[in-house]
This record gives C-alpha cells, sequence and structure tokens, in this order.
C-alpha cells in the first residue's frame, strides 16, 4: 500500500466560483486533494459563508497564498488578477487561472513561469471541447470562430458597453452588442467572456479568433458556441450553462475546475 501526500489546494475569491469550489473540497469530492488556505476580501463574509475556515483552512494574504499551496485557484475579479498569478508563479506552484482574459494583458507570466519553474494551467470553465481545439492545433487551423449569447443580465455593466453608453435595460430582442477579436473581446468584457480567451490560447491566438456577443432576453442560459475548421476536422459545439448566483457566470464553471483538480490526481484520466 502507498500512501500519496494530498494536494493542497488554495482558492483565491470565495465568489460565485471560489465558494462553490471550496464547498466541494471541504466535502471532500477528491480523495487526495485538500483545501488548504483562502485569500477573501471580508473574512467574516467568508466564515459566514463557510464556518469551517480559519480552524484547518487558513486565511492568507494573497501574496502569501501559495506558501503553503501546491495549486492556486483564482477566482478574482479580473482586477486583482496579476498580484496573486505573480505571488504564486514566483513561488513555483500551479496556478489555475479563472479571470483568464487577464492572461491575454499579462504575456509576461508565461515566459516568468518557465524561469520560476511553475505551470499555468487553465481549466475549460463555462466552455467545452479545448481538448479538440489543441489537438486541431497539432495541425492547421483555418478559423475558430465563437458565438456568445447571454441573458442582457449577464453582460451589463462591460466597459465596452459603459464607454460607450449602451444600455441593454428592457431589450427585447436579441442584439448584437460586439463583433471583433477574443483579444478585443478580452478587452471590452473581461468579467463576461474569458472563455473566448481560453479557446484562443488552446487554438489560434486572440488575434485570429473571432467572437461575437449578442444580448439576448430569449435565452435564459449562458451559451457559447465554438465553430473550428482545420486540416484534420471541423467542429461545432453549445454549452448552454445556467448563470449561477453571479448572472455572468454559469453554473459549469466551479465543476470545470473540481474536474481539472481531479485530472491532477487521479490514476485515470480521460480527455487531454
Ligand atoms: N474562465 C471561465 O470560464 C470563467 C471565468 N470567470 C471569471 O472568474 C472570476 C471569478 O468569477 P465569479 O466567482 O463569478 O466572480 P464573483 O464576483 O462572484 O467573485 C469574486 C470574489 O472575489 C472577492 N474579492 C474581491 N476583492 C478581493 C480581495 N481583495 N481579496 C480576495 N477576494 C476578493 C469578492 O468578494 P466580495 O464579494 O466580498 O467583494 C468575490 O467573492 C471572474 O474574473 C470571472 O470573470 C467566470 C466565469 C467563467
Ligand atoms: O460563465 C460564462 O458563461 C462565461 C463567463 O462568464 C466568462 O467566460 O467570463
Amino acid at each position: 500500500m502507498t500512501s500519496k501526500t494530498p494536494l493542497r489546494v488554495g482558492i483565491a475569491g470565495l465568489g460565485a466560483v471560489g465558494l462553490d469550489v471550496a464547498r466541494r473540497l471541504i466535502d471532500g469530492v477528491i480523495e487526495g486533494v485538500t483545501l488548504t488556505a483562502v485569500a477573501v476580501r471580508d473574512a467574516d463574509k467568508a466564515r459566514r459563508a463557510l464556518p469551517q475556515l480559519g480552524d484547518l483552512i487558513a486565511f492568507r494574504s494573497m501574496s502569501a497564498l501559495a506558501d503553503d499551496c501546491d495549486v492556486v485557484v483564482e477566482c478574482l475579479p479580473p482586477a486583482l488578477f496579476r498580484e496573486v498569478a505573480v505571488a504564486t508563479i514566483d513561488k513555483g506552484r500551479l496556478f489555475m487561472p479563472l479571470s483568464v482574459a487577464q492572461l491575454l494583458k499579462n504575456p509576461d507570466l508565461i515566459t516568468r513561469a518557465k524561469e520560476k519553474g511553475a505551470r499555468i494551467l487553465v481549466p475549460t470553465g463555462a466552455l467545452l471541447g479545448l481538448d479538440a481545439v489543441r489537438a486541431a492545433a497539432e495541425g492547421t487551423i483555418h478559423s475558430v470562430k465563437m458565438v456568445t449569447r447571454k441573458p442582457p443580465k449577464g453582460l451589463e455593466g462591460a466597459p465596452y458597453l459603459v464607454e460607450r453608453s449602451v444600455s441593454l435595460e428592457g431589450l427585447k430582442e436579441p442584439r448584437k452588442i460586439f463583433d471583433g477579436t477574443a483579444r478585443e473581446g478580452a478587452i471590452g468584457f473581461p468579467a463576461n467572456v474569458n472563455v473566448a480567451a481560453a479557446l484562443s490560447l488552446a487554438g489560434v491566438g486572440p488575434d485570429r479568433t473571432q467572437l461575437e456577443i449578442w444580448a439576448d432576453p430569449t435565452v435564459t442560459r449562458n451559451t457559447h458556441t465554438i465553430t473550428v475548421d482545420s486540416d484534420a476536422m471541423r467542429l461545432s459545439m453549445t454549452i448552454e450553462s445556467i448563470p449561477s448566483e453571479n448572472p455572468r457566470t454559469g453554473k459549469s464553471v466551479a465543476p470545470s475546475v473540481i474536474a481539472a483538480l481531479r485530472g491532477l490526481v487521479s490514476e485515470l484520466k480521460v480527455g487531454s
């Protein structure tokens, strides 16, 4: 019999994604993975949601979160991404970001990870099929396109709309609010289409990945359709994720993080 040392996980930010992931880890859904520490803005609020915090699970500052964790899962507002990313990478840990659009703005982190012996592992998050897109990228990809449809509440407040004084209030018909590249989408919608950034990193990069965003009052789910044409395959896939308590974020995101963590310790892993 061998007994492995548990994989120690830290979570930065306990909002819609972080709290769901923390609850599942505390429930012991993955044998060999423990929640070791969290970084939060308001410890009292966090303890009200999860009374187990502060005892066996430590509160840490964002810069100290990686001190006693092997993996740090970033579930923060985009503006706070870099601080925890740098602290985790500089300690040579595995960094699992959710605010993936910020990776496009901070490409130096990839070189930094190489220098420090760290790894950055982007979970599939609210999307699907990144394994197939990566396989396509081993050959020649001709085109990648993503069409996102969200209920207007899941898009309100995005910088792109605010800068153009676009209001989605009272919208009755689907309205295309953005048509551009994944890089432009990441800047204009940093908390709404991290999935486009992830897709671009798996495939042909942020400048060749096309993105349309629709505010659609006729849908109740956060819906993403990706279409890829390559020398080896053509694929078209759609995910319809039920919005979580944060209307911008689908309920599929936290389970995707759990699946990614499970893949780090399981004897059998299906899908690349
Ligand atoms: N890759 C993907 O597929 C997806 C990525 N995302 C992205 O993931 C990230 C997390 O999403 P989500 O959970 O929905 O976001 P939420 O807004 O629900 O949660 C963010 C959390 O961060 C906390 N926070 C704020 N300031 C600090 C601080 N200084 N230190 C520690 N914690 C802090 C907030 O606390 P408080 O509420 O108390 O202020 C809140 O609990 C976002 O960037 C989102 O855009 C989301 C969906 C899909
Ligand atoms: O949950 C979703 O539909 C996607 C999302 O918010 C994001 O990629 O930032």
